[in-house]
């Protein structure tokens, strides 16, 4: 497969309502799309980067310049396939985010060129995935309450509240008294230290799935730590940038379960390399959200499907955070469920219009 032609699109569109979590609050997202065109056909990427390096250290305009000035150009002129671009890559050190772009776009080209759904090419087993959803920090328990319910009204099967210090024990003791044993997680995104053990012990009581990143990104040790002294399962999501890194987490006792999110750990490749370590471990993972597009959200729901996704991930529908999607079918929660994509490549189609109206810029790379 050939590159034939790169853009890039820098894309803002609103949220339905303002997304908070620990180290910000969205109002928008903004996000970069990468538009392929090879012999193999035309393929979409998406990079989850944030604008500013809050959740992690990438961010837009720095994944924008890795792509077109150091990733692109070492895919000129070669015959490739999307399996070999990460070998390709990889002398660029970190800007995940940015490869996971890359690599994502070549992949949803060359499996359209090979009518093969992404979820089949990665193993998927399932055609739909149960749906969870993630509930921002608010300003009020009542707040808090009233989107919870409307969001098991829809359907939804997990909960994932979001936590930092000053919002932690009252909104999940109030979430559980007001809808009982619902399937319920908090994510800390790094908000907390060591000194909040008895916190965390106190949170024992509630009967989580899991507490997300309690702790910073680095912190392995401290990690395994905290899993020594709660009962509830900890989770690593910023901590888990590969493979490897899975692996060395499981091995210090940091986590017993792991969110996969492809773009932070270099792309769905990877993805499903950090799945398989995991499942070799008895590990169980779920597809974590970058509050996607449809195009992102495509390839989730295919990683998603494979085997050792146990948990129930970020997988919600389209207007969870977006009233209009940029692809021509959003994806909607039936049952509790959302469907896997089972067209070639990611198996959706972009709605051309819909991009155009959110698309603030679009810079065409030289190849
Ligand atoms: O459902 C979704 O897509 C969002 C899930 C979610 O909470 N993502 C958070 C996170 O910390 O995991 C996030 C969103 C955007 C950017 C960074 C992080």
């Amino acid at each position: 497969m050939r590159l034939h032609r790169a853009e890039l699109f820098t894309v803002e569109m609103p949220l339905v309502s303002p997304f908070a979590t620990s180290f910000a609050v969205q109002t928008h997202r903004q996000l970069t799309l990468l538009r392929v065109e090879t012999d193999a056909g035309v393929g979409w990427g998406e990079c989850v980067a944030m604008a500013d390096p809050l959740y992690s250290s990438e961010y837009l305009a720095a994944a924008g310049q890795v792509i077109s000035d150091f990733l692109l150009p070492r895919l000129r002129g070669k015959d490739l396939s999307a399996s070999a671009v990460s070998h390709l890559l990889g002398p660029v050190k970190g800007h995940r985010m940015a490869k996971a772009t890359v690599e994502m776009a070549l992949l949803d080209a060359e499996l359209r060129g090979a009518s093969m759904s992404l979820s089949d090419y990665l193993g998927g087993v399932h055609d739909r995935v149960p749906s969870g959803v993630s509930v921002g920090i608010m300003d009020s328990v009542e707040e808090l309450l009233a989107a919870v319910g409307g969001y098991l009204e829809e359907g939804y099967q997990r909960i994932k509240l979001k936590i930092q210090p000053g919002w932690e024990l009252e909104p999940v003791r109030a979430v559980r008294r007001e809808f009982g044993d619902i399937a319920l997680q908090v994510d800390a995104n790094a908000a907390f230290t060591t000194a909040d053990v008895r916190l965390f012990q106190q949170m024992d009581e509630f009967g989580l799935l899991l507490v997300e990143q309690p702790l910073e990104d680095e912190d392995l040790t401290d990690h395994a730590f905290l899993a020594a002294r709660i009962s509830t399962p900890v989770c690593l999501d910023e901590s888990v940038v590969s493979a490897k890194s899975a692996a060395d987490a499981i091995a210090l006792g940091a986590c017993s379960v792991v969110n996969i999110k492809a773009g932070r750990v270099g792309g769905y490749l990877e993805a499903r390399r950090v799945h398989d370590v995991c499942a070799a471990h008895g590990v169980p993972v779920w597809c974590g959200g970058m509050v996607e597009t449809g195009i992102g959200r495509a390839a989730n729901m295919a990683l998603a499907a494979l085997p050792n996704f146990r948990l129930i991930g970020d997988t919600s529908a389209s207007d969870r955070f977006f009233t209009t999607d940029i692809i021509t079918q959003p994806f909607v929660i039936e049952d509790g469920y959302v469907a896997v994509p089972r067209g070639p490549g990611l198996g959706v189609e972009v709605d051309e219009q819909a991009l155009a109206a959110v698309t603030v810029a679009r810079t065409e790379i030289a190849l």
